[in-house]
């Protein structure tokens, strides 16, 4: 993953589903290197490559000694656990998370870690089986095989293998007269009839992976969203959505507003403000989990009938701006795991793009409060709740908390997500041209953090307002 990751879903949030390769041909035909040169030529980032490898079955004590021994069959189709293969596979698809196993040849194992895999653009999945299973293969948009000589294969087979599998001559010769020649001809050459394009030579045909690469490319055009345009031309409705929960309007919380909104305000008191408005908007939030009934004693030994917390919590920051509410997530929920995701807008197409995302293992198990400083057109937020949503967190399990939002972007979420709660302490009255919140608070995380223009004030005007 090299870069930002576009929108994978559409306006209704329903994912898009990422473009899926097959490769398949004999071994050292050059699967791998013709997998690497298309995703070169694509020059798409979040493209994911998936080898057949990773999909060994584990052995037993005795076939792993016989393995050491050159004499266990690794290209028979049984060898490959083809329902974690298919599972792994409809899981990208579908854009949810997945833990890829690592395969040792040199040992025939499995690693104990896994590869966390989440979501792509373009899935490449290369093996001498790849095309083998029907059900694998319905999963596929485009089936390639690779046909490469088999005394070239052979001669890379040795090369590769003593270098990179703890190989040594006899052992690649006796394996491959044994059991990887037959099984090219049993199983693996018949699976040619499923492939959509068959490329000769593998690598050294590049006017075949040039072509594919281009049909790859016009499709992925054909498949792409542009989310915040689209967004932006909707008609706002009047009425704002039943999921969305304001904070009552008060004196007080008008006057927190009126600071952090103040131009004027000194960064050492706009913090201040910024804090105790988040620390609301995490209560209001905090409402909306699920408490049990629970009898306490109290010192005057008499019981009180209370209630007490009944799931576990967890928070996920869009960063930059919604990293401003740590603090008060922290000072409100004792011990609350904070995940990160960093959103960055695209500058030539205006299209929100995913970066980096680090969540809490168990994130499904938790309610999670996504927090952000504003929701302008709801397009950062579409994608936080997405990737939230694509780690099998339930969607009425999904809080977001935010401090102003203009009602674009709470109908966005409302439509894509109706499930998902936001809390918001004041919602704006519209966006101008440039999809800002007007009146809005300005660069919130600029403000916050100090990196902001010099038109915002320095003074600490606003300290003595009696809070
Ligand atoms: N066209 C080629 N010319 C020279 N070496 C190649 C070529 N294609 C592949 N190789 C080398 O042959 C070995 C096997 O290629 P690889 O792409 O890993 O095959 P596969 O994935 O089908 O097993 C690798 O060491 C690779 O660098
Ligand atoms: N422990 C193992 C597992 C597999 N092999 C051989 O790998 C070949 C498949 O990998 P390619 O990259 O060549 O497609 C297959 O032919 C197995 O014989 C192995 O040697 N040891």
């Amino acid at each position: 993953m090299s870069a930002g990751r576009f929108p994978w879903y559409n306006r209704e949030g329903k994912p898009i589903e990422p473009f899926v390769i097959g490769i398949a041909g004999g071994s050292a035909s050059g699967k791998t290197s013709v997998s690497k040169r298309i995703i070169k030529n694509l020059g798409v980032p979040w493209v994911v490559l998936l080898s057949m490898d990773s999909f060994y079955k584990s052995l037993t004590p005795e076939q792993i000694a016989a393995a050491y021994r050159n004499e266990h069959n690794f290209d028979h189709p049984n060898s490959f656990d083809y329902e974690l293969l298919h599972q792994t596979l409809l899981n990208l698809k579908k854009g949810v998370k997945v833990e890829v196993p690592i395969y040792d040849f040199v040992t025939h194992s499995r690693l104990d870690k896994t590869k966390t895999v989440y979501g792509a653009n373009v899935v490449i999945f290369e093996g001498i089986f790849a095309l083998y299973d029907k059900q694998v293969r319905d999963l596929m948009d485009m089936k390639l095989f690779v046909d490469t000589d088999a005394d070239v294969c052979l001669a890379r087979r040795l090369k590769r293998d003593i270098a990179e599998r703890g190989r040594d001559i006899s052992g690649v010769l006796q394996q491959y007269h044994r059991f990887v020649k037959p099984a090219f001809d049993d199983h693996i050459h018949p699976t040619m009839r499923y492939a959509d394009v068959i490329i000769p030579r593998g690598l050294d045909n590049t006017a075949a992976i040039d072509v594919i690469s281009r049909h790859l490319s016009r499709q992925l055009n054909d498949r792409g969203v542009n989310l915040r345009i689209e967004i932006a031309g909707d008609a706002v409705s009047d009425k704002l959505p039943d999921n969305l929960l304001v904070l009552k309007p008060m004196p007080q919380l008008k006057a927190l507003h009126t600071a952090i909104r103040d131009r004027t305000t000194s960064r050492h008191d706009f913090i201040f403000y910024a804090e105790r408005l988040s620390r609301m908007v995490v209560e209001r939030g905090l409402a909306e989990l699920p408490f049990a009934e629970v009898n306490i004693e109290t010192p005057t030994k008499s019981t009180y009938a209370g209630k007490t917390w009944a799931r576990k919590v967890c928070s996920v920051s869009v960063v930059r701006a919604g990293a401003t509410m740590e603090q008060g997530l922290r000072s409100v929920v004792k011990d609350i795991p904070i995940g990160k995701i960093l959103i960055q807008t695209d500058p030539s197409t205006g299209e929100p793009q995913l970066h980096y995302c680090k969540l809490p293992a168990d994130i499904k198990d938790r309610y999670v409060l996504i927090s952000d400083a504003q929701i302008a057109t709801g397009a950062a937020a579409l994608m936080a709740i997405r990737v939230i949503l694509d780690h099998d967190v339930p969607e009425d399990r999904i809080i977001f908390l935010t401090l102003i939002a203009a009602p674009l972007g709470v109908h966005t979420i409302a439509n894509a997500f109706p499930a998902v709660r936001i809390v918001a302490s004041e919602v704006d009255k519209e966006l101008d041209e440039w999809l800002h919140i007007v009146p809005g608070f300005g660069n919130f995380g600029d403000r916050y953090f100090g990196t902001t223009d010099e038109s915002y004030g320095t003074s600490d005007t606003n300290s003595d307002n009696g809070y």
